[in-house]
């Protein structure tokens, strides 16, 4: 049987890994210097998903998300492409707020687990309106076994608010979405001020706080008509379809506005100047300290960017009691992407991308470079190309994308330069398997690597719409399936499906030790790290 050259799984491979790792770690303290202490060490497959949804969102590599808030006052869902007076950006901020608002600080029930996306929570009163279930379809394009359904509602929120005009907020991950609906507490406009303060301080706010989530939550969006009839009316405005009255003047803008408008007494806001007094709630809660807060947001635009940007952190970190959230992700600075070696008859060809992030200018030479087994340093002899660029929040951050293809390798360290400044540092090996069309795995294993379990997985959904996991065994066969001295072909037919994600994983024992390492790639770009030694 002759070889796929497209498949390679190989001790070799995987002393890349790990020196790497170890390269990694010892330049962790240049990390700090560069001002990234909290930025974690590649690989690892789960924050490296969270890393990229939060990070990657226009240009190259973009993620699925920021487009749906491009321009802010997009509203995907509008009739018939009208003008709905509704934007995306307002209504993945108030999911997030009522998803959260079920915490209970005494028991540690609740909070930000996308227990809001379960039809019996959108049906109570308090979460009266359709942008919850508008929001979670959307969102749902970024959700994988790496990224939880509430992960993914936390990364929507940070950049509505980052790229219409808010702060950065600082995200972490590890929510962990709920697998039944949440007791009711989401607070509603006819409460009176009592029961707002109650409700806040049983989600972990105090007063002041609950003053300032309120006008940081209503610098977006509006009141609608249709599931708030009794606070707003049909306007009847060809620009505002959906009868929408605004909080202020900017609704699809984080500004302080909303105080503003407030104090100098020109507000719209339906919540403050409704007919009905019943429903003015946030008349009462801005009000309730003698408007020292809301003046306060009124006089310093800063004041108000750097308090909603901690309060928005919270929200967000409000998780059910036992959940442990990540170290706040930051972006790397430099990150490899599909990194595949694929071996070619006796030789193995490098190929992938690496990010540098707002490090390599259009100015700057960017070289890969590797050590061989003696230790000896290479230049790999084709100068880079720049395969594109990646921006965050709004185009204030930019990283360069370089592409490194076809370089036949021979050494076990590899690491990148830009011009003077050394900071990149190497990506691992790579298995690449099967036709997609065909829905095979072809996968050669070292013979003395002793694996005990070789299997795919693939994401699904459990009867609640949580990502999980689906393994597929790939069986050790009954005769040998020599490739050539050094490895044997498993294999395992898949199915069609060609767009169909797995990881491929082994277990492999090492004495009495199993070890299983992995990594994730589409099947049509497995770039996988399979350590079989
Ligand atoms: C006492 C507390 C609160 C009450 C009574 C309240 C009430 C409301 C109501 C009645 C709407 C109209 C919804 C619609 O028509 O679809 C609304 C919209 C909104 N709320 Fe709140 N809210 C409160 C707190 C918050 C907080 C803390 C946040 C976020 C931090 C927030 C974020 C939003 C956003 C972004 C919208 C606009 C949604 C859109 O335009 O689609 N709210 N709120």
């Amino acid at each position: 049987m002759s070889v796929d050259p497209h498949v390679v799984l190989s001790a070799f491979i995987c002393q890349i890994l790990r020196n790497w790792v170890a390269k990694m770690l010892a330049l962790g303290t240049l990390l700090v210097s560069l001002g990234t202490a909290s930025a974690y060490i590649w690989p690892s497959p789960q924050l490296d998903a969270l890393e990229a949804l939060r990070w990657d969102q226009d240009g190259h590599r973009n993620q699925p998300f920021s487009i749906f808030i491009e321009p802010c006052s997009r509203d995907l869902f509008a009739p018939r492409g009208t003008p709905s007076g509704r934007a995306d950006s307002a209504d993945w901020i108030r999911t997030a707020y009522h998803d959260m608002a079920t915490y209970n600080v005494a028991d540690g029930t609740g909070g930000m687990d996308a227990s809001i996306r379960f039809t019996e929570e959108q049906a109570r009163a308090e979460n009266a309106g359709d942008g919850f279930a508008h929001t979670l379809s959307v969102l749902d394009g970024g959700v994988s076994r790496y990224v939880s359904i509430a992960d993914a509602l936390a990364i929507g929120t940070v950049m509505a608010i980052e790229n219409c005009g808010g702060p950065e907020i600082a995200f972490r991950g590890g929510r962990i979405d709920a697998g039944e609906p949440n007791t009711p507490g989401v607070p509603e406009p006819q409460q009176d001020l009592q029961q707002h303060i109650d409700s806040f301080a049983r989600q972990g706010f105090t007063q002041t706080e609950m003053i300032g989530l309120v006008a940081c939550g209503h610098t977006f969006g509006g009141v609608q008509h249709a599931p708030f009839p009794d606070i707003v009316p049909e306007l009847n405005d060809p620009n505002n379809t959906l009868s929408v009255t605004h909080f202020d003047s900017t609704f699809a803008q984080f500004d302080n506005n909303v105080a503003t408008e407030y104090i100098s007494g020109t507000t719209k806001n339906p919540l403050v100047v409704g007919t009905n007094d019943t429903t003015n709630s946030d008349k009462r809660i801005f009000s309730s300290d003698g408007n020292a807060t809301m003046l306060s947001f009124a006089n310093s635009p800063q004041l108000f960017a750097s308090t909603c940007a901690d309060l928005f952190a919270r929200m967000l970190d409000t998780v059910p009691r036992g959940v442990q959230l990540t170290e706040v992700i930051t972006p790397l600075p430099v990150k490899p992407y599909s990194v595949q070696l694929v071996s070619v008859g006796e030789k193995l060809q490098l190929s992938g991308e690496v990010r540098f992030w707002n490090m390599a200018t259009a100015n700057r030479t960017v070289t890969l470079l590797y050590t061989d087994r003696l230790g000896a340093s290479h230049i790999l002899p084709t100068p880079l190309t720049a395969s594109g660029t990646s921006s965050a929040i709004g185009g204030e951050v930019h990283s360069r994308v370089v592409r490194v293809q076809h370089h036949r390798v021979h050494g076990p360290h590899l690491w990148a330069e830009v011009d003077e400044l050394r900071r990149g540092r190497e990506g691992g090996g790579s298995g690449r398997g099967g036709s997609p069309i065909a829905g095979r795995f072809d996968v050669a294993v070292r013979t003395d690597a002793n694996i005990t379990r070789l299997f795919l997985q693939q994401d699904a959904h459990d009867s609640v719409n949580r990502p999980i996991i689906v393994e597929t065994e790939i069986p050790r066969p009954a005769a040998p399936v020599a490739a050539n001295t050094v490895y044997e072909i498993w294999s395992v037919d898949v199915g069609g499906g060609a767009s169909v994600a797995y990881t491929l994983r082994a277990e492999i024992a090492n004495g009495s030790e199993n070890a299983t390492a992995s990594g994730q790639q589409s099947l049509l770009d497995l770039g996988n790290v399979l350590c079989a030694t």
